[in-house]
């Protein structure tokens, strides 16, 4: 099953901006991002949503909202606990999910479970264990100083040749 999503970012302005019910009513999904190192963040959340749900009010849909709390790669400096998180998400029947943007980490299945709510259909294991491998990249420090590329031979062949 193919989706295609059309996704806007509407972070980084103030709550009560003119234009920013006019992209949330009818959306068919919100994701409501937190900093899980940042507990003001967290708390934040609560007035966008009450935002979320201003703007449908008057709206035939109402959105799947997830709960998203952001840099899980620094675990180590979470200050929202997760059951904090989970409460809220109970509550107010929320798509509870982890992501960091950073290492890629379950970024991928987020879109997915909240593409999957919205159409009602379940992602089946294959779905989910796909979307949450990771690929890690190691930085490898070649030596700087190689020596300078050799020039001394102009006639060469300028063209490289893979084989
Ligand atoms: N470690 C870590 N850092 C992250 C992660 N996601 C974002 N950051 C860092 O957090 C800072 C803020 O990221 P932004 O993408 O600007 O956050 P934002 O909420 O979109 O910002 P606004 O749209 O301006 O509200 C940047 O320095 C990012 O590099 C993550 O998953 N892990």
């Amino acid at each position: 099953l193919n989706v295609t999503l059309q996704v806007w970012d509407i972070g980084g302005q103030t709550l009560g901006g003119k234009m920013l019910d006019k992209y949330v009513y009818g959306a068919h999904g919100v994701l409501l991002v937190y900093d899980i190192t940042n507990y003001q963040s967290f708390e934040n959340l609560e007035d966008w949503f009450s935002m979320v749900k201003k703007a449908n009010e008057e709206s035939n849909i109402q959105p799947v909202v997830s709960l998203v709390g952001n840099k899980i790669d620094l675990e180590h400096m979470r200050t929202v606990k997760a059951d904090k998180h989970q409460r809220f998400c109970l509550e107010n029947s929320l798509v509870s999910q982890f992501v960091s943007a950073k290492t890629g980490d379950s970024v991928h299945l987020c879109f997915q479970r909240v593409a999957a709510e919205i159409l009602g259909v379940k992602l089946n294991k294959a779905e989910i264990e796909q979307s949450q491998r990771i690929v890690k990249a190691e930085l490898v420090d070649y030596p700087q100083d190689e020596g300078p590329i050799r020039q001394e031979n102009t006639q060469q062949s300028k063209i490289c040749s893979v084989q």
